[in-house]
């Protein structure tokens, strides 16, 4: 077992407690992974609850999605993490929540617009409240390659893009760390709470 495999998964564990605190991960929706290497990354396996992952919840997957590990069954939402490791050599971690906030927005709206925010500013490269932060919102399938081509035609035409929401269903972001990355769930949970209460005070 590699240094790299532990210690990833042991940040993934921490972070499925963390969302479990926050109410992100409920039932056993979500899914993690990070990259390990050039071909390779770590992936939660399919159905486990996110907030009490042990070792054996993950597995190695290829960056097609196909399992290294027999008998465990990778993530059904697999593609729309592989197709980011693809992408951009990068990205070393998609993460994906099912919060409360981002479920009804992305019942209500077209996109969520972020602007004006200080928050913003835990994305890499914004750094000022007077960016504007654009975050798609697709309509769910159970279609998990067609959506994954989609997604990646999106981000072809909108690079600076850094989280989108699947109608329904929940949040994909991605960073170069673990770290990196539970920052970006963490800054969006906030910044969909702002957009949520502003939409109930212009009522
Ligand atoms: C019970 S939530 C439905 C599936 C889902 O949206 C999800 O994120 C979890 O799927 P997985 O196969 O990764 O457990
Ligand atoms: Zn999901």
């Amino acid at each position: 077992m590699s240094d790299t495999l532990s210690r990833l998964r042991g940040e993934l564990i921490a972070a499925g407690q963390f969302f479990h605190s926050k109410g992100w991960v409920p039932a056993t929706s979500s899914n993690f992974s990070a990259r390990l290497g050039a071909e390779d990354m770590l992936i939660t396996s399919s159905g486990q609850h996110k907030g009490r992952l042990d070792d054996n919840g993950f597995l190695r997957a290829d960056l097609q999605g196909v399992s290294l590990e027999t008998g465990k069954r990778p993530s059904a939402e697999t593609g729309l993490h592989t197709v980011m490791y693809r992408r951009d050599p990068a990205i070393g971690c998609v993460l994906h929540t099912h919060s409360v906030n981002a479920t009804v927005l992305s019942m209500r709206l077209e996109e969520v617009v972020l602007a004006g925010y200080e928050v913003q500013k835990a994305f890499p490269g914004v750094e000022t409240h007077e960016s504007r932060l654009m975050i798609p919102i697709f309509p769910n399938s159970q279609d998990i390659p067609a959506l994954a081509a989609e997604v990646n035609a999106y981000l072809d035409a909108h690079p600076q893009t850094v989280a989108y929401l699947i109608r329904g269903h929940g949040l994909y972001t991605w960073g170069t760390t673990v770290a990196d990355t539970l920052r970006h769930i963490e800054a969006l949970e906030f910044l969909f709470e702002c957009v949520y209460r502003q939409l109930l005070l212009d009522r």
